[in-house]
């Protein structure tokens, strides 16, 4: 099964309310929910506060994406705002082990994320322990920008290493997401589809159909 997950960031904050309702109906399963700090990437939008605010609204799966320096700051708020999934950037703190550990003790989800520029190899000892491998088929900041094609190796990659290693992680993928890249990743193992300005332009149930 394919897990949709619409990005938060392209919805309309003041249809919000009518906009999870389609995105619930059309058989989204996550809420994709961009944590960021302005300085790991330049853009700033969603803390803990509207986290909070957010949960009574909705039962999807909010799967926090954190664009962080030092994401331990954050986490823990963000994890009592009452985020299921929290995934980082491991390059963004010290003990990146250390801090998946933490977050399974709140009994939550880990993800690890991989900015287009960082190897896998890089962080291959956290494998074992993820929830959830997030590749990024864009540089993180922004919505709206053109998926990364070289981007399917490593989803590959990630996951050829989970079906030789039995890992339990699903493999996610964010940025530039449509019908068309979305059918590419998930031919290269992906399960998790995150979209933003593909799912809330135009027909939200259609265009989750299609990329279902
Ligand atoms: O993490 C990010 C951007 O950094 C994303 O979650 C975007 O929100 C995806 O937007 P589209 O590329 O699908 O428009």
């Amino acid at each position: 099964m394919t897990i949709i997950a619409p990005s938060l960031l392209s919805s309309d904050t003041f249809q919000l309310e009518k906009q999870l309702q389609e995105i619930k109906s059309a058989g989204a399963n996550y809420l994709h929910v961009d944590v960021m700090d302005g300085h790991y990437v330049s853009n700033i939008n969603f803390g803990p506060k509207y986290v909070k605010d957010l949960r009574p609204h909705t039962d999807l799966t909010l799967d926090c994406h954190v664009m962080a320096e030092q994401p331990e700051a954050i986490i823990d708020s963000l994890m009592e705002a009452g985020a299921d999934i929290i995934t980082f950037h491991p390059e963004t703190t010290r003990h990146a082990y250390r801090l998946i550990e933490h977050i399974h003790e709140q009994g939550k989800k880990a993800g690890i994320a991989f900015d287009p520029s960082v190897a896998i190899a890089a962080y291959r000892d956290l494998l074992p322990l993820a929830d959830q491998v997030l590749i990024m088929t864009v540089t993180p900041g922004f919505g709206g920008q053109k998926f990364i094609p070289d981007m399917l190796e490593k989803v590959q990659e990630v996951t050829e290493l989970k079906a030789q290693n039995y890992y339990g992680y699903d493999i996610e993928v964010d940025g530039g997401i449509n019908d068309k890249t979305g059918s590419q990743c998930k031919k290269s193992g992906a399960n998790v589809l995150v979209a933003g300005s593909y799912v809330f332009a135009g027909s939200i149930k259609e265009n989750i159909a299609q990329l279902k």
